[in-house]
This record gives C-alpha cells, structure tokens and sequence, in this order.
C-alpha cells in the first residue's frame, strides 16, 4: 500500500458559527499503479480529502500515511519526498498555468525546485521529452499558454506535475472544465501515463461516467462519509447502497434504447 487515509475528519471555521465538520471518520487506501475514483455530489467532501492527501490542509483527527512518512506531522527531507512524490492536477486549466511563464517555464518549474537535471540543457531536454509523452509538440516550448486549447493546457499540467516522477498524481476534477470531446483525450493519456509510469491517480469527479473507463477502484462519498468503495465491478454491477445506486441513475446511457427503458421506469418510479 502506497498511501493509507486512516478514519480523518476535518473541519472549517464558520465563524461566528461553530466549525462545520464536513469529513467523518474517512478511511480509503491508494496502492501503487492503481487508479481510484473519489465521486461524490458538490459538497461531498471530495476536494477537502484531496487538499488533505497533499498535505495542503491538516485533518483534526486520523492519520495519513504515505510510504512510510506521516504526512500530518511530516517534516524536512520527508516532507520535500512527499511534496515531489505525489503530485496534483486542478480543475481549471486556464487559471492554474501562469500566463507570464513559456510552456518550458512551466513544464521546467519542478525540476529547477528539485533540482533533478544538472544543467539548463538537460533541463530542456527533459522538458521536450515530457511535451512528446503527453501528446504536444516540444516545437511550442517557448510559446505562451494563452493561445493554447483547454485540452492542451491540462496537457501541459500534466506535464508539469508528471516531469518530477511522482508516485501518486491527485486530480481534482481534471476534465470539468472541458468540452465533452476533449475529456476523453485527457482521461485516455491519464490511462496511458498511468500504465507506462506505474502511477497511482486519485481522481475526483462529480459524476460516475467519468471515472468508469480510468478508474479500477471507486469510492463513492456522501456528506462527508465514505457510503461504499468497491471495484469498478461491484460499483456498477451490484451497488449495495441507494445513494450510489441514485448516483450511477444519473449516468447517461449511450445505448438509446436503455436510456428510454431507464427513463421510462423512472418516471414510473415518481410517479407511484
Ligand atoms: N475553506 C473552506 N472554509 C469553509 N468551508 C469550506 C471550505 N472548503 C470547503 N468547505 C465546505 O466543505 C464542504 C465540502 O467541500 P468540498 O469542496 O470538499 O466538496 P466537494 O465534494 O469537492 O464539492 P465540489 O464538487 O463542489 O468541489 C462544503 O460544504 C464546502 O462548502
């Protein structure tokens, strides 16, 4: 096991309220080379147990370990392997790139901060090998992000994340933010990184269609409390809880005739 999330709660200030808890006794576990889905509605607690997975905030009880650190109380060399060990890519790719940095600046950043190529030319070398990997065109690594597609911007923050060798790579809700066509290409080189790296991915989605193609592991949140985790099998096959099975009734089916079907029994379903 890579990463072991162990009963976690956290809470935020809602001051002059009292703190609103919004993850209860959470328990999940990350092994290497595995891709996990963390679904949930909005407010579910998905992003807080990603931000608490990457050490950006602390959960008041429970305990988080990774390869050997305790990465609540992780200090020194621990805390900068962690730090380089297990990367992150956010929703939005048009304001999580700075628009002032090149695509080299970008792609290089972590490997000037880890200092892990020896010269500026190594550094380029290794960026242009990264830019090949995830599908761009090492020709653009002097141009700016700002005329680049979406798809191509969550490329780079791939890139820019997978440059470091990480073990485990934390998605935030990676292909929101684009269109239906494109979310496919990105899922698709997450899949392919994930099998040529042996990386671990954790990726947090609203919506179930989305982790079913990467995802061999899902854990599905409700109000902050892990409601059931299971294989893509069990998850989509036999889901034992009625919120994971209202989850996948919202699912698009693409074959037309068991989407009517679907349909039908619904509004049969309100109707009584
Ligand atoms: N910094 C914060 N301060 C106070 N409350 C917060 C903060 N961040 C999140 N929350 C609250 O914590 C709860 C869980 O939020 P979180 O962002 O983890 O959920 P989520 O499942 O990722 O939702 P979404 O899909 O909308 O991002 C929500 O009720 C949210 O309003």
């Amino acid at each position: 096991m890579l990463m072991s999330i162990d009963s976690i709660s956290k809470s935020y200030n809602a001051f002059p309220n009292p703190p609103a808890k919004v993850l209860h006794d959470v328990t999940l576990n990350v092994d290497t080379g595995e891709a996990i889905g963390l679904v949930g509605e909005s407010g579910s607690g998905k992003s807080t147990i990603a931000k608490c997975m990457l050490a950006l905030i602390k959960p008041e009880e429970g305990a988080i370990t990774y390869d050997g650190i305790d990465v609540i109380h992780a200090k020194g060399e621990d805390l900068r392997r962690f730090r380089r060990e297990v990367q992150m890519v956010f929703q939005d790719p048009y304001g999580s790139l700075n628009p002032r940095m090149t695509v080299e600046e970008l792609i290089g950043e972590g490997i000037l901060i880890h200092k892990l190529e020896p010269t500026a030319a190594a550094r380029r070398a290794r960026v242009a090998e990264m830019m090949e990997m995830v599908g761009l065109n090492p020709n653009d690594m002097d141009r700016y992000t700002r005329s680049f597609s979406g798809g191509q911007r969550q490329r780079i923050a791939i890139a820019r994340a997978l440059v470091i060798r990480p073990r485990i790579l934390v998605c935030d809700e990676p292909v929101a933010a684009l269109d239906v066509s494109v979310q496919a290409q990105v899922i698709n080189l997450l899949q392919d990184m994930q099998k040529k790296l042996n990386l671990a991915i954790v990726f947090v989605a609203h919506d179930l269609a989305v982790v079913r193609h990467l995802c061999e592991k899902i854990v599905v949140l409700h109000k902050g409390k892990v409601v059931e985790q299971g294989t893509r099998e069990q998850i989509f096959d036999k889901p034992q809880m009625p919120y994971t099975q209202s989850l996948l009734a919202a699912v698009p089916v693409p074959d037309p005739v068991v989407g009517r079907a679907r349909r039908a029994a619904r509004r049969l379903e309100t109707a009584n």
